[in-house]
């Protein structure tokens, strides 16, 4: 009989964090919530504390990180949205917990800082893609591996030219065909920068270089993404899609939490369907993959001035298109200066976010 996991959730009143609470309640006789934080939401936060009788909770990402060092836990979910998630990983990476990651920024900008910490396996990827990813790779070893292929949903635009995307709007952004997720992660699978995020994502989890990591368009998101082996076969997962199942596999791994999601319904007749991704009208992916390449602090450059286009077009200052002309501009204009230390990092993040700010107000 596994022992009750001691389990922290940070971000607990997103999306993430909402569904992760709904497997724990769900599952008593595994998991025990120890520590619960979210950014703002004080009154949310309260009563989720109540609800599951803890103690210790914390707002803003500074107090996160304090919570994370001061509460012993055995798994520690970091559900943050935005690159504000890299000091809590940290964290939670030298306390020795398991890091159920959803935060994937955090990943992306610390890149090599997040990996020197990290002991092998430490990090269970929450993000579908990875999580399919990392099933997938049960079926072989590491050496036996040719390729991976994410899946993109190809968003509420997939389709679409570059031109007529000139005028959407917000709401039609935030219209996601099949996931049901907060804002800047939605907003992001609606220009393909969560997909190019998550090559990056790929690259740093499991070591595959980036010539080997394919993005195919999946719009049913029932297939989560693959593993290619180098017999010429092909390892995919696929299940309805519910984040329940990859945070479930996050908290709990390497065991599966039974009855967590429904499976597949075979019984009525349906068609999964792949084509390849439009660069021209999508170009996040390449972008993200030569920022990638480039490493050091131009993940974290891509990353920031992604999140200040992004708040920037909600907030109506700029066009949709605007979102990834700025960020393109902005990695266009980074000079990488020396080591990635954690001060380099935030260096190139604030001159990022100035030089993204900058270009957004010339609109
Ligand atoms: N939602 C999904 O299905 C998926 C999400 N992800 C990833 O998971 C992460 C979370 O996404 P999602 O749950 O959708 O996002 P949400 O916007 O729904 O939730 C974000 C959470 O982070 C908290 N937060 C925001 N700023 C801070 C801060 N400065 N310090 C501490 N907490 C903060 C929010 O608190 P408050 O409510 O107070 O603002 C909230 O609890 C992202 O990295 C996303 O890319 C990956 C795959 C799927
Ligand atoms: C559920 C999840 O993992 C999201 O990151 C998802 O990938 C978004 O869908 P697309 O980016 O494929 O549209
Ligand atoms: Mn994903």
């Amino acid at each position: 009989m596994a022992t009750v996991r001691r389990v922290i959730i940070l971000g607990s009143t997103g999306s993430i964090g909402t569904q992760a609470l709904d497997v724990i309640a769900a599952n008593p006789d595994r998991f025990r919530v120890v520590g619960l934080s979210a950014g703002r939401n004080a009154e949310e936060l309260a009563v989720q504390a109540e609800r599951f009788g803890v103690v210790d909770t914390a707002l803003g990402a500074d107090d996160s990180e304090l919570l994370v060092r001061s509460v012993e836990a055995d798994v520690v979910l970091n559900g943050i949205t935005g690159s504000v998630g890299l000091g809590p990983t940290l964290a939670a990476l030298e306390t020795g917990a398991l890091l159920a990651l959803a935060n994937k920024e955090s990943l992306i900008v610390g890149g090599g800082l997040v990996k020197r910490v990290a002991a092998p396996g430490q990090i269970v990827p929450v993000d579908s893609e990875h999580s399919a990813i990392a099933q997938a790779l049960r079926a072989g070893a590491p050496e036996e591996v040719r390729r991976l292929v994410l899946t993109a949903s190809g968003g509420p635009f997939r389709g679409r030219s570059r031109d007529s995307l000139r005028d959407v709007t917000p709401r039609q952004a935030l219209a996601h065909p099949t996931w049901d997720m907060g804002l800047v992660v939605t907003t992001n699978s609606s220009t393909l920068v969560n997909k190019g995020l998550e090559v990056i994502e790929a690259h740093l989890l499991f070591d595959v270089p980036y010539d080997r990591i394919d993005v195919t368009v999946h719009p049913q998101s029932v297939i989560h993404s693959m593993v290619e082996f180098v017999d010429g076969s092909t390892i995919a997962q696929a299940s309805p899609p519910d984040m329940r199942l990859p945070i479930s596999l996050g908290l709990g791994w390497p065991d599966r939490v039974a009855g967590v999601g429904a499976p597949l319904d075979w019984s009525t007749a349906h068609t999964w369907t792949f084509e390849p991704l439009d660069d021209e009208a999508f170009p996040a992916v390449r972008l993200a993959k030569k920022v990638g390449m480039a490493s050091g602090t131009y993940p974290a450059v891509f990353n920031a001035a992604n999140e200040q286009a992004v708040a920037a077009f909600h907030a109506g200052a700029i066009g949709y298109l605007d979102i990834l002309e700025t960020v393109e501009r902005v990695v266009d204009a980074h000079v990488p200066s020396g080591e990635l230390t954690r001060e380099s990092l935030v260096h190139a993040e604030e001159w990022a976010r100035r030089k993204a700010d900058t270009l957004i107000a010339a609109r």
